[in-house]
């Protein structure tokens, strides 16, 4: 390799303490693994002042700090280099006593936070897990990134697939149009719809949902059109529809794909002339909102099968978001599960340091049918189960080779300690959680031959998906 084509890596290391100065050089000389052609530099500053002057200077890929520093805090410091640049990952070193400080370094923004006494191959594992992501922030800022955006909190990921939906959530939000999100089950379409809301003319007014799967035969057209009294036997007194609940806001309308054909043409109305007529009733209502629609389906199949009206078909495939399967973008993957594993570590009240590289290598590995819902799901499990602050290899796998129906009863285990009725509610959960996580995997999250594998209607497989695969207490 020529010095033409060699690739300098600079890390700035912010640290006042001469012993882990030290420590720090020997792990990048000893341990840090090094992609072909790359040299790894270290600049080092003693105050966060020194270190924010540097980063003015000369092209800096990769931040690791002290939070305990002369002058400037640390916490300072992360800030202020977010500031500067939030795409330039930050390592904050802490001390067992500062932890709560570098958790809160995390919270602003830090990518990963170490603790002393260092461990030199745990070091150089998160340095270089910190260096690769780093690599790929650097595609992010090739691409011209929109002036003033608002940051997304909730919808998370780093890969190009998801940068590209952030990309298009904010371009879509910024015209009056409907939009059609398309993806697998669980690829977080209703976050996306969300987003789009918060950021749009509509956003000081309601998120109204709409699931066209959760409607019992013959209540549909009450349920979104609403109905005057005496419509129907039990129509007491005029009632508005869902669609009317989301006026001057959004209607996000999930599993479009699932509404039934009669009702298809009215939906077709409400979209082309912002009207809606109640049952029993002669007069059209405005309703003046911004309309979202999922599917997990492919319409364009179900058009050519004759469930799907082509005309509605047209109408939605306009400004279209496709999301792309967790398989299809696995850099996202270690990024949402330490997200999680933070998130679910408080909800339990459990101190968690983090993943160990190698279970990150499994998650990676995995074919994710149920996508980050599944993987949100086997961290919670994961976080529940863990005996220490890290977690492990072996449990992870365990964990997935349950959700893909292998391991046997292995897992049950875990609740023989639990009285019966809990152990016997959390094996219920662990069946229906395999089961349907199982039937999704083998119709690539196809939820309409799942359920016909099932031999259940598809609405109560919906219903047990929501049950067991979402937000699980
Ligand atoms: N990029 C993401 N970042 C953080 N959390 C995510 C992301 N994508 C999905 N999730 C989480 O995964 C779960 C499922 O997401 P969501 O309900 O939006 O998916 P969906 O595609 O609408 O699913 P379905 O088709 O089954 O209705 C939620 O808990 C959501 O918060």
């Amino acid at each position: 390799m020529n010095a033409t084509t060699e690739k300098v890596f600079t890390i700035l290391l912010v640290e006042d303490n001469g012993g882990d100065v030290e420590m720090f050089l020997r792990t990048v000389e000893d341990e840090l693994p090094r992609q072909d052609g790359e040299r790894v530099e270290l600049v080092i500053n003693a105050t966060g002042e020194g270190g924010l002057k540097r980063l003015h200077e000369q092209q800096i890929d990769l931040v690791i700090t002290d939070v305990r520093l002369p002058g400037m805090s640390g916490i300072e410091f992360v800030r202020q280099v977010q500031e500067f640049d939030r795409l330039i990952p930050i390592i904050v070193i802490s001390w067992v006593d500062t932890v709560d400080t570098a958790l809160d370094a995390v919270r602003h923004g830090a990518f990963d936070y170490v603790v002393k006494p260092f461990e030199k191959f745990n070091l150089a594992a998160r340095i270089h897990r910190a260096m690769r992501m780093a690599d790929i922030f650097a595609t992010v800022r090739q691409k011209p990134q929109p002036r003033d955006v608002m940051p997304f909190k909730d919808l998370l990921g780093v890969s190009p697939g998801i940068t590209g939906v952030k990309q298009a959530i904010q371009r879509v939000a910024t015209v009056p149009t409907t939009t059609l999100i398309v993806g697998e089950t669980g690829t977080g379409k209703e976050l996306i719809a969300k987003a789009i809301h918060e950021r749009s003319a509509e956003r000081a007014g309601p998120f109204q949902i709409v699931d066209c799967t959760s409607f019992a035969e013959g209540t549909v057209e009450s349920e979104l059109f609403g109905h005057v009294r005496g419509a129907f036997t039990g129509a007491v007194s005029d009632r508005k529809g869902l669609i009317e609940a989301g006026s001057q806001g959004t209607v996000f309308l999930d599993e479009i794909g699932e509404l039934p054909l009669g009702l298809q043409a009215k939906l077709l109305r409400v979209l082309e002339e912002g009207e809606v007529r109640a049952v029993g009733s002669s007069q059209q209502r405005k309703v003046s909102a911004r309309f979202i629609a999922a599917t997990n389906r492919n319409l364009m199949e179900k058009v050519k099968d004759g469930s799907f009206r082509k005309d509605l078909f047209f109408r939605l495939n306009v400004m279209v978001i496709h999301v792309p399967p967790l398989r299809e973008r696995t850099e996202d993957i270690p990024f949402l599960a330490r997200h999680f594993i933070q998130q679910f570590a408080n909800e339990f009240g459990k101190y968690m340091d983090g993943i160990n590289p190698s279970a990150i290598t499994e998650l990676v590995a995995y074919a994710w049918p149920g996508n980050v819902r599944e993987l949100r799901n086997v961290i919670e499990r994961a976080v529940m189960l863990a005996e220490g602050p890290e977690i492990g290899q072996a449990e992870i796998a365990r964990i997935l080779r349950s959700s893909n129906g292998e391991g046997e009863w292995e897992v049950f285990e875990d609740y023989l300690h639990l009285p019966y009725a809990k152990a016997k509610e959390k094996v219920l959960e662990e069946f229906n959680r395999r089961y349907l996580s199982f039937k999704l995997s083998n119709h690539d999250g196809n939820v309409k031959q799942a359920a016909s594998e099932a031999g259940v209607p598809r609405s109560y497989f919906h219903e047990i998906m929501r049950r067991y695969l979402k937000d699980m207490e």
